[in-house]
């Protein structure tokens, strides 16, 4: 009953629904991405489903990760997506694993267990390129997908003699070109979207059916609704883990291979002096009669601000723009003493970055400038618990 409107169909009738039992799919993240393609995988009765993942659940996941609720703020995302799979599904064996795949604990995990799909939901690029060897050295087919703003991006992986991860990618791409989702943004329909098409071709590999989509990577952008396929180079011989004469014969530390970690939480930065600095409390004292420079950007400081603040991008500082405006500013609010600029933003990396070019460029005029550290999630965390943290 539970499957007759799938069963019924010529791509899987009974002899499919045995092989969807039968299979095992292990899914790396349960946010944006492998939220729903999980559910979809439950819900098609695939018969053992591990899923991984290292976070906790936390309300800015809310908007896309469809698995969590506010009752699970703060618990593991993996038991959260545990429960509700369990509720829809009762019969498929769900093992949740809280745990962060690098070389030891995902080698480990495939050689015990026989899986037949990998489906890659984590957001950070050493991850995809553990996955995609992990993959090829076990020979396991990779559902890869993707999603930022407006767009996504699927393929599939070492199938059936297609490409791999590497043959197409074989450099990792410079640190500073990757952009995530917490600060790029995203929109829930668009991981939905390849969230599901991730389910579809996991089904599909399962059922052994024609039009997996290997050697192509389809594109979706959601601001006009269009997709578009687009032909990838075949398998590259001279591939280093695929290639005829490997020179990745193990899995190795991707975090250094790629010199970005293996994770999406942001690395805070300390390259100011000790004196150069103030706690968000001594802040939160001075800040009604202080000027305050908040360098995020307009967006975020549109969604939420410290009264009397001034916003001032950090990204305009960086490139130097706008500099007669501040130059303006500083003279206004200038006396003949030295003055003091608080600069602000979101967790106190960008603020640091930004005292760091201020000071030189305005050590014409007696100004000092100060970081407050951890920007506004410390002053949330120590100061205002109803400011909000995004
Ligand atoms: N190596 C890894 N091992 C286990 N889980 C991983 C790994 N890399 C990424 N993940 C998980 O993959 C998921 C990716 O989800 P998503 O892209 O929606 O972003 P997020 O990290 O939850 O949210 P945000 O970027 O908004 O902070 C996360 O839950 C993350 O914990
Ligand atoms: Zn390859």
């Amino acid at each position: 009953m539970r499957y007759s409107r799938q069963m019924i169909m010529p791509n899987v009738r009974v002899n499919g629904q045995i092989f969807f039992k039968q299979s095992k799919v292990i899914i790396i993240g349960a946010g944006g991405l492998g939220c729903p393609a999980a559910l979809y995988l439950v819900c098609a009765g695939i018969g053992e489903i591990t899923i991984v993942d290292y976070d906790k659940v936390e309300l800015s996941n809310l908007h896309r990760q469809i698995l969590h609720s506010e009752e699970d703020l703060n618990q593991a995302k993996v038991d959260s997506a545990y429960n509700k799979l369990k509720s829809i599904n009762s019969d498929v064996k769900i093992i949740p694993i809280h745990l962060h795949a690098n070389s030891i604990t995902i080698q480990q995990l495939i050689t015990q267990n026989k899986y037949d799909v990998v489906v890659d939901g984590s957001d950070n690029v050493a991850t995809r390129y553990l996955l995609n060897d992990v993959c090829v050295m076990n020979n396991i087919p990779l559902v890869s997908g993707s999603a930022l703003q407006m767009e996504g991006q699927l393929t599939v992986y070492h199938y059936k003699g297609g490409p791999c991860y590497r043959c197409v990618f074989p450099d990792p791409p410079p640190p500073q070109a990757v952009t995530n989702c917490g600060d790029g943004g995203v929109l829930g329909p668009v991981c939905g979207t390849i969230g599901t098409l991730q389910a579809l071709e996991t089904i599909k590999i399962i059922s052994g059916s024609a039009g997996v989509l290997s050697g192509q990577l389809l594109l979706f952008d959601g601001s006009s609704t269009t997709f578009r396929n687009v032909k990838l180079r075949g398998r590259n011989p001279k591939c280093a883990i695929c290639g005829e004469n490997p020179t990745v014969t193990k899995l190795i530390d991707y975090e250094q291979f790629c010199q970005s970690s293996a994770h999406d939480k942001v690395i805070n930065i300390d390259i100011l002096e000790a004196d150069e600095q103030v706690e968000a409390k001594e802040f939160s004292k001075i800040v009604s009669n202080a000027l305050v420079l908040d360098v995020r950007p307009e967006v975020e400081y549109q969604m939420c601000s410290i009264p009397g603040t001034i916003n001032f991008p950090y990204s305009d500082i960086e490139k130097g723009h706008r500099m007669e405006k501040l130059n303006d500013l500083l003279n206004d609010k200038l006396t003949e003493v030295e003055y003091n600029v608080y600069v602000l933003c979101r967790r106190g990396n960008d603020s640091q970055r930004a005292v760091s070019c201020l000071k030189n460029r305005f050590s014409h005029i007696p100004v000092k400038f100060y970081n407050i550290k951890g920007g506004l999630h410390a002053y949330s965390r120590l100061v205002d618990p109803q400011f909000p943290v995004y």
